[in-house]
């Protein structure tokens, strides 16, 4: 940090703010003017190691009953006057790293224009204008993207008569350009466009509980419109244990349990999402028992059936192999699986929803929608051989399949 900030805030002699004062902490001094005298009654303390919380809590409960007297901002004030001088200097870091987006994006931006490899082929620095040309960009905001990797280290500038000629440093060289073998350029450009993207989720991504609430309503709906079309796909009723893997909030395995009354019907999910089922969606009198596992690294519960709706879209092949080789290995003779998705069609044509479905899985998940045929060649190989599948004419549709 260029700028020297002065521990002696304020000046009660002058009763004004000392011309250190001026930004950049001014932000916190002119609540010191406030009220001088409880100011000069406390010293600063400067390169303490206590943590930050905690001295502050000392030292604002250091004179309880003048604390209970004196506003919010005088708060603040005093906490000011017993700033070291890295605390002080803090805001500076504070918006360094909340301008760190911006300065990402400059790079990414750099990036994918090819800046950087088109200073590298060029035997001498180029001006802005010749720069946009190249890159087919606007010269302003060239010129200012020029400039900002100039003051972040990332390029060089010489200004000769006003007319301002860039060039790469070698390090732009050697980590951004494309060519180079020790460049970062491809690491850069997933950065950009897959991981920044996904920071705009992060939020949500914290704020997980709600968001698994509502994700968990929605997966609950779709079984009041489809769960009994599922339910009565085929007979089920042979099955005396059904286990639904993935069950969610158990809107489907209740279908299940209302269409087979005899059959004891169980959830299971992980413990996360079985405990806000329990909590938000389960009934008086519950039809269905809920069961914690992960079904990807633990065992799964004996079962003579084994429904797995809505989760083999969420994955690839190669982890939906081993679930369903560990659901075949676990089953008994004449036991199964129901698979239940939006399936497309062979021919590629449709169903539009299910089509839609499978862009979404694109950005949401790692998986995709698929036709009838991936699911059943995916069962073959898990080792199910009696394989058929229902088209509900509904969104979703079955295929069971029998060890
Ligand atoms: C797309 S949802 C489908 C929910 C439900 N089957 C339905 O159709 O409404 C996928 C479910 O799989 C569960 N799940 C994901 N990974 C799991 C794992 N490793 N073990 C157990 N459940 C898992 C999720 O918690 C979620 O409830």
């Amino acid at each position: 940090m260029e700028e020297s900030v002065s521990t002696a805030l304020y000046d009660p002699e002058q009763r004004c703010l000392s011309p250190a004062d001026v930004a950049p902490t001014s932000w916190l001094k002119p609540k010191l003017a406030i009220h001088p005298r409880i100011l000069s009654a406390s010293q600063p303390s400067i390169g303490s190691t206590q943590p930050l919380l905690s001295r502050r809590q000392n030292r604002v409960s250091v004179d309880p009953k003048r604390r209970i007297h004196i506003e919010t901002q005088t708060v603040t004030a005093v906490m000011a006057e017993h700033m070291s001088q890295s605390e002080l200097d803090y805001p500076f870091r504070l918006l360094e790293y909340v301008n760190g987006f911006r300065v990402s994006k400059a790079i990414f931006s750099a990036c994918e224009l090819g800046v950087f490899d088109l200073l590298l082929k060029s035997q001498e620095p180029l001006s802005a204008e010749r720069v946009a040309r190249e890159l087919s960009a606007n010269v302003d905001g060239t010129e200012r993207l020029l400039d900002a990797l100039v003051g972040l280290e990332i390029l060089e500038v010489e200004t000769t008569d006003g007319k301002a000629l860039y060039s790469s440093t070698d390090v732009a060289n050697l980590y951004l350009a494309k060519g180079s073998s020790k460049s970062l350029h491809d690491m850069i450009i997933y950065q950009s466009q897959t991981i920044y993207p996904l920071w705009n989720n992060l939020l949500d991504a914290v704020r997980s509980e709600e968001e698994m609430l509502k994700f968990m309503g929605l997966m609950n709906n779709s079984w009041i419109l489809d769960g009994h079309d599922i339910a009565t796909a085929f007979s089920l009723s042979c099955f005396q244990t059904i286990v639904d893997l993935g069950g969610c909030t158990g809107a489907l395995a209740r279908e299940m349990a209302k269409v087979y009354p005899s059959s004891s019907v169980t959830v299971f999910d992980l413990p996360q999402v079985v405990e806000t089922a329990r909590k938000h969606f389960s009934q008086e009198n519950d039809a269905v028992a809920f069961q914690t596992g992960d079904f990807f690294s633990g065992e799964l519960p004996d079962a003579d059936l084994y429904v797995l709706a809505r989760v083999i879209h969420d994955w690839p092949e190669e982890k939906c192999l081993p679930l369903l080789k560990k659901i075949y290995d676990t089953c008994k003779p004449g036991g199964g699986t129901l698979v239940v998705e939006a399936m497309l069609f062979e021919n590629r044509r449709g169903p539009v929803m299910a089509q839609i479905f499978s862009l979404n899985m694109l950005v949401q998940t790692e998986g995709r929608e698929r036709p009838p045929s991936e699911y059943v060649h995916m069962l073959n190989e898990a080792g199910f051989q009696n394989v058929q599948v229902c088209r509900t004419g509904k969104s979703y549709d079955a295929i069971l399949a029998i060890k």
